[in-house]
């Protein structure tokens, strides 16, 4: 696969604190790409060092074979950013806006208008090209900063949170957008998002990023594997809190050995009354096996397996 983007030990540091840290990252042409994770991961660091608007500590980014730092004005050419909030010029309207981006562009003002237009349609606000900018909603205020970045007509769109503030319904709308640029004219799209969910329908594939490190990079199928292989399953065993034998403290940390030793099991906490036990695979027979084998009192037994999104969760709340 051709890469439109190449990162390799990007690191970016603030005194002592690593913002990015060495950083590897190859992204295909064409791909639609998601930089995932909590606030203050790293993300939008990265995408300025893609940009050639933060220089890096130390490493290498080249996107279409530019160097951001040597050649920003090159990069900024042929990529599209769309930051948080796009600024417009809100006493004109959405078409105004874009034609005088066309003409900044190099194109005259007939040429602007006429791919305005088209690009107006394209982004769905066909209908409120003449309202003034100032005037829109938040999800055409979006809409219109693509429509403004494809003026150019860049290789790689690069959006900082695009769904922000966004009502469901024009989160669906404006994901479609994105879908559609990759797939229907060969544009690399990369964004960042908190939302697992929204960051899943879209994306070929995913970065998670966290403490500037990107902890797992992959199909959305194949980052639980590689997040929590070991810990997809979550075994909870209660025991009979009324029963209270003399060797019962001997008969726990007995049976949790045995636990330990249930291939894929990944670890065994006891907790009062309860075993909790994650696992790679259900091991559910074999722990009610053991634990009623070490003559213990088994009350119940529940077994949940954990998909992405509660893995996700799970893991950045902790
Ligand atoms: N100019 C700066 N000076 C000092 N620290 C900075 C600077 N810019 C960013 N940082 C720090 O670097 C870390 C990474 O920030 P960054 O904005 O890249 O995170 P992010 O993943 O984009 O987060 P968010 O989702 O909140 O936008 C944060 O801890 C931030 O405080």
């Amino acid at each position: 696969m051709e890469h439109i983007i190449e990162i390799e030990g990007l690191t970016r540091k603030y005194d002592d604190f690593f913002a990015v840290d060495h950083l590897d990252l190859k992204i295909g042409k064409g791909e639609v790409f998601g930089l995932l994770g909590p606030n203050g991961a790293g993300k939008s660091t990265t995408i300025l060092m893609m940009l050639g608007l933060t220089e890096p500590t130390s490493g290498n980014v080249r996107v279409c074979g530019l160097d951001p730092v040597h050649q920003p004005i090159e990069v900024k050419r042929k990529v599209g950013y769309l930051p948080e909030d796009v600024g417009f010029y809100d006493d004109l309207s959405g078409l105004e806006n874009l034609t005088y981006t066309g003409q900044l562009n190099g194109l005259s003002r007939m040429e602007a208008e006429e791919k305005a237009l088209g690009l107006l349609a394209r982004v769905g606000l066909k209908e409120e090209k003449d309202k003034k900018a100032g005037k829109y909603s938040r999800g055409m205020r979006q809409r219109l900063g693509v429509a403004d970045v494809l003026m150019k007509n860049p290789e790689v769109i690069i959006l900082d949170e695009p769904t922000l503030g966004i009502d469901p319904t024009g989160v669906k709308a404006f994901l479609q957008l994105i879908t559609d640029l990759s797939r229907k004219e060969g544009i690399t799209v990369l964004f960042s998002s908190h939302h697992l969910y929204q960051v899943q329908q879209v994306c070929d594939r995913v970065g998670i990023f966290v403490s500037g490190r990107l902890l797992a990079c992959g199909g959305i199928d194949s980052l639980s594997e590689q997040l929590f292989a070991d810990e997809s399953f979550m075994i909870e065993g209660v025991l009979d809190a009324g029963v209270r034998t003399s060797s019962l403290k001997e008969d726990l940390k007995k049976t949790k050995r045995q636990l330990q030793d249930i291939p894929g099991v990944a670890e065994v906490r006891i907790e009062e009354h309860r075993f909790m036990i994650s696992s790679s695979k259900n091991v559910a027979p074999e722990v009610a096996a053991i634990i009623v084998g070490g003559g213990l009192h088994l009350n119940s037994l529940s077994n949940r397996e954990y998909g992405l999104d509660e893995i996700y969760t799970r893991y950045f709340q902790e």
